[in-house]
């Protein structure tokens, strides 16, 4: 099969003829006036002698005389038409029987022209030159399908053909790998059952209308049982009114890339607890949780105690290490789904607790406070103890649609910095309410 033109195309191969007569002056005439047209000639003089020459050359076209001693013209051609080699083969016959029912019976057993006898040469001609058209017009219509059918069953992509209501009705052998189904299993499905999360789909068609046209993304169920993330791309056939090409792309790779860039986002570099921005997200939306449900929300500042004397005898590297282990020690204690733990900058961390009291918040930030001196990091310098320790402060609020979250974070600042003058290595906690008055009349006076 040709795909690619060569550079410099080869002459055209003269066309094969075999002729088939008893008779050696129709033989001789015929083959001359074949030869003159330019035409290659093979002849047999009897029908087993043209099978086998038959097998042999596989010639364009077999001119056949009906009426023969021994395998005679009809049999010839229903032999040839039995074996794949020479199925193909187009067959003039050519006969002075000329009834009806002899013509029929020759078409019937494949042959692709009559020509009746006393043969008229230019008759002859002009038949044989139509038949070895047609079928170098069926031979190049097969190779393109050949071709395409060779493109689509070796394309990467899964390529089906899908009715309107989604019933398949081929599959390319991709499909195998994307969906867990060999192609001929998939003939006859509906493409919407493999389509996952499209429960408001009642049957095919309203799937299909719901998966229209273009690419979407869409989760396909394997046959494993696993979902796996896709590209389904649907093209109405020009040519087949109703039927659509759909193509599927794995794009489960992809996705996990995207989900990792997404993770790595939100967490600090240095101590891959989240960070700032995720934790904004977080306190915005359980903000809005507190307010519907009217549950206290409970926000905890905490700053590493005497940090810059730390880097300063130590080394920034160590410094480094230290928050890593202060901001493991605090995870460790976000452990619902409604806590985060997150760096906030420098030496500062803050813990949300939702759903959660002052009391137990402070219960909790007490812990976080001695789990840290208990690390024993040495901090040699520091005048408040030989290790590392910090000042934690804790703000609660049963968050209203008047409040504003910079007051949650004002209390807790002010709060740490309260544990700071007070002596640092301590927890101290506000309400709110409360707080934030003292905080709006001290800047009023
Ligand atoms: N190693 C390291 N140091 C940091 C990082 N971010 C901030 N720092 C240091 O943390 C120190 C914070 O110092 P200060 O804000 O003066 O506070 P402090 O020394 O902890 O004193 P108090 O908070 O009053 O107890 C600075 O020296 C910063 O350079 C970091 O990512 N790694």
């Amino acid at each position: 099969m040709t795909i690619l033109a060569s550079a410099a195309p080869a002459a055209p191969r003269k066309p094969a003829i075999l002729i088939v007569d008893d008779a050696p002056d129709n033989i001789s005439l015929l083959r001359a006036m074949l030869l003159r047209q330019g035409y290659q000639t093979f002849v047999a003089t009897s029908g087993e002698r043209a099978l086998e020459i038959a097998q042999r050359i596989q010639p364009d076209l077999v001119l056949l005389d009906v009426v023969m001693p021994g395998v005679d013209g009809l049999e010839t051609c229903r032999r040839l038409k039995a074996q794949p080699a020479t199925a193909n083969i187009p067959v003039i016959f050519m006969s002075a029987r000329g009834e009806t029912e002899d013509i029929v019976a020759g078409f019937d057993i494949g042959a692709a022209d009559y020509i009746p006898k006393p043969l008229r040469m230019e008759e002859v001609c002009a038949r044989v030159r139509a038949q070895l058209r047609l079928s170098s017009g069926n031979g190049a219509d097969k190779e393109q399908a050949d071709c395409l059918r060779m493109i689509v069953d070796s394309m990467d992509q899964g390529l089906l053909i899908v009715e309107r209501c989604g019933r398949i009705q081929y599959a390319n052998p991709s499909c195998d790998r994307y969906l867990g189904y060999a192609a001929e299993q998939l003939v006859g499905r509906s493409l919407a059952d493999l389509v996952a999360q499209q429960d408001s789909y009642a049957d095919g068609c309203s799937a299909m209308e719901a998966i229209g046209h273009g690419t979407r993304e869409v989760l396909i169920r394997h046959r494993d049982g696993g979902l796996r993330a896709m590209d389904l791309t649907m093209t109405p056939m020009h040519a087949a009114d109703g039927l659509f090409v759909a193509l599927l792309h794995d794009i489960t790779h992809h996705k996990q890339s995207e989900d990792a860039l997404q993770r790595a986002a939100m967490l600090d570099p240095l101590t891959k607890i989240a960070n700032r921005r995720h934790f904004d997200a977080f306190l915005e939306k359980e903000w809005q949780r507190a307010i519907r449900n009217a549950q206290p929300l409970s926000l905890v500042v905490l700053d590493v105690d005497h940090f810059k004397l730390y880097n300063d005898t130590l080394g920034h590297a160590a410094g480094d290490l230290c928050l890593q282990k202060v901001a493991q020690a605090l995870e460790a204690h976000a452990l619902r789904p409604t806590d985060l733990a997150a760096r906030f900058g420098g030496e500062e961390f803050v813990l949300l607790f939702g759903e959660t009291p002052g009391p137990a918040a402070a219960r909790l930030a007490e812990a976080i406070r001695t789990t840290v001196e208990a690390l024993h990091i040495p901090n040699p310098r520091s005048p408040t103890s030989p290790y590392i320790t910090v000042s934690v402060g804790v703000a609660t609020i049963v968050p209203t649609q008047l409040d504003q979250i910079e007051q949650l974070f004002l209390c807790a600042d002010r709060a740490m910095y309260a544990a700071k003058e007070a002596g640092r290595n301590r927890v101290e906690s506000a309400v709110v309410g409360a707080a934030w008055d003292a905080v709006r009349n001290a800047a009023m006076h």
